[in-house]
Formats: C-alpha cells, structure tokens, sequence
C-alpha cells in the first residue's frame, strides 16, 4: 500500500522512473522543425505509430473529428509550397520594421524537403450537431484535434523524427492544394521526417524574436490575476527553472539532479 506521505514518485500508479523519464524527455526534447529534414525515408511502421498515438488523442464527447491525409507525392507537396509562398509574402508585410526584416530571415516550413506532409484536419459535423462537451463551446472540436497534432509530436520525437507545424497558408489554399472539401477543416500541415539534429531551443527564441516566459509570470491562485510568491508550489517553479539553467539547454527531467 502506497504510504500517505510518499512522494508522488511511488505513487502506485505512476509510471516507472525510466519510464517517466522517457514522457518528459519526450516532452523537454521535443522541438518545431524547419530545416534539418534528411532525405532518409520514414518506414511504414513508425509512421503508423505516430498516426496511431495521434488517433488516441482526447476529443470532445470522444467524437474523434480528425482525418490525417498523409502527403508524399512531390507535386502535392509542391502545390502546398506554393500555397505557403503566397501566405508568407503576406505575412511579411503585417510586420513592422526591423521585425518584418527578421521575420523575413526566418525559415517556417520545410514542405518540400520533409519525406511526409500529414494534414491533420476536423470534421466538425462528424457525429452530428449535439456533442457531450461541445454543447456550449462550438470550438472544442478544433481543440480535439489538436490534441491529435500533439500527440503526434510527442511520439514523433519518441521515434526520432522532426516534426514542423506550418500555419502559414489562406485556408482556402491549402484545401485546393490537397482536395479538402469545404466542411472539412484544416488545423495543421505538419511536415515530418529524420533530422540532422533537434536545436536544443526554439528557433525563435535564438533568433531573438520572443523568450520563453518565466512560469510564475503566468500563474494564478484561486482568481485572475492574483498571484502568491508564497506558495510551496513557487518555490518549487524557481527550483525548476534554476535546474534548467544549470542543465544548460536540457530542461530538467523526473531526476534532475542526475542529469546535471
Ligand atoms: C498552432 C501552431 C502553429 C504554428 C506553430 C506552432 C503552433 C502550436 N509553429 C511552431 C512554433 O513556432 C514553435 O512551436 C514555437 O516557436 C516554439 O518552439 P518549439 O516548438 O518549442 O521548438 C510554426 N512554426 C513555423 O515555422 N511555421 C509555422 O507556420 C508555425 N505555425
């Protein structure tokens, strides 16, 4: 029997450590990626995994509102660059001065490098117009479908494959580009394959664009707004967040002590 001051560690339905390590890991390592993309095929069997883990995903009223239209053929993925070059040259110009520059330096898609495009889209009339959890939110569906693209993620970086999100298109294009009919939407073209390496941080946090956010600045107690330095739970934050300097770019695992 699990004693009531154990740590959470031995929790009786906790993961084991090498396990849980594995979960973060998954999670801390996990990067959007853009231009390391190797030629190198992706077997059959990884992809299916990946596409397995992302059709296990939580969904509202478990209504599964995800399609994943798998690309591979170089002419459609040249239609979804083209689509993207269109967005991009518009994007472009809502930045102002020395952003719109550096955003022009940025790379955001590796479309046509990527052996595997997936579109990751939602029905939303999948199962009909009432759904349990969905009765009062209409976009909970959206959300569940995001739920897949993460899922995704997390298990492509578990098998070693770089996977970059592009965001970057007139929705109306991207659906011509792969044939998606018009009740059908797209929530994410997801360019996935080996890489040469993971960056050890976001690439936009490198180029200078934004920081990651200290944890504290975006946490609350009991109401909007109010925040509480004395609570256990911040001490264990700062604690975090000073592990993860010390780890370097490694953010702190299950153990960080030991991986310092
Ligand atoms: C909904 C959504 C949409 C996009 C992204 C992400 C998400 C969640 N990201 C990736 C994004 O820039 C990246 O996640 C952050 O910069 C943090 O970096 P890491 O993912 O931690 O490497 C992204 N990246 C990119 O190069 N082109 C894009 O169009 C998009 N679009």
């Amino acid at each position: 029997m699990t004693s009531i001051s154990a740590p959470a560690t031995q929790d009786q339905h906790a993961f084991s450590q090498e396990a849980r390590e594995a979960v973060y890991q998954a999670i801390f390592k996990r990067r959007d990626v853009r231009g390391q993309f190797l030629p190198k095929p992706v077997p059959d069997e990884v992809l299916s995994r990946v596409l397995t883990a992302a059709h296990h995903a939580p969904s509202v009223g478990f209504m599964q509102p995800w399609n994943f239209l798998v690309v591979k053929s170089d002419a459609v993925k040249r239609r979804v660059h083209e689509a993207f070059e269109v967005a991009h040259k518009q994007a472009a110009q809502m930045f102002e001065g020395d952003k719109r520059a550096t955003y022009q330096t940025l790379k955001l898609e590796g479309i046509v490098e990527s052996p595997v495009g997936i579109c990751i889209t939602c029905d939303r009339a999948r199962t009909g117009p009432v759904v349990i959890g969905r009765t009062h939110i209409p976009t909970m569906d959206l959300y569940s479908s995001v739920c897949a693209v993460q899922n995704l993620w997390l298990a492509a970086r578990a098998e070693g494959l770089g996977v970059g999100w592009v965001s970057i298109f007139n929705e109306s294009a991207l659906r011509d580009a792969l044939d998606i009919p018009s009740h059908i939407t797209p929530i994410a073209y997801l360019c996935v394959g080996y890489v040469s390496h993971f960056k050890d941080k976001p690439e936009l946090e490198t180029a200078g664009w934004l920081p990651r956010l200290p944890i504290q600045d975006v946490l609350y107690f009991d109401s909007w707004g109010q925040r509480d330095d004395q609570q256990a739970l911040v001490a264990h934050l700062q604690r975090e967040e000073a592990l993860a300097v010390a780890c370097g770019a490694n953010p702190p695992l299950v153990n960080a002590d030991s991986l310092c």
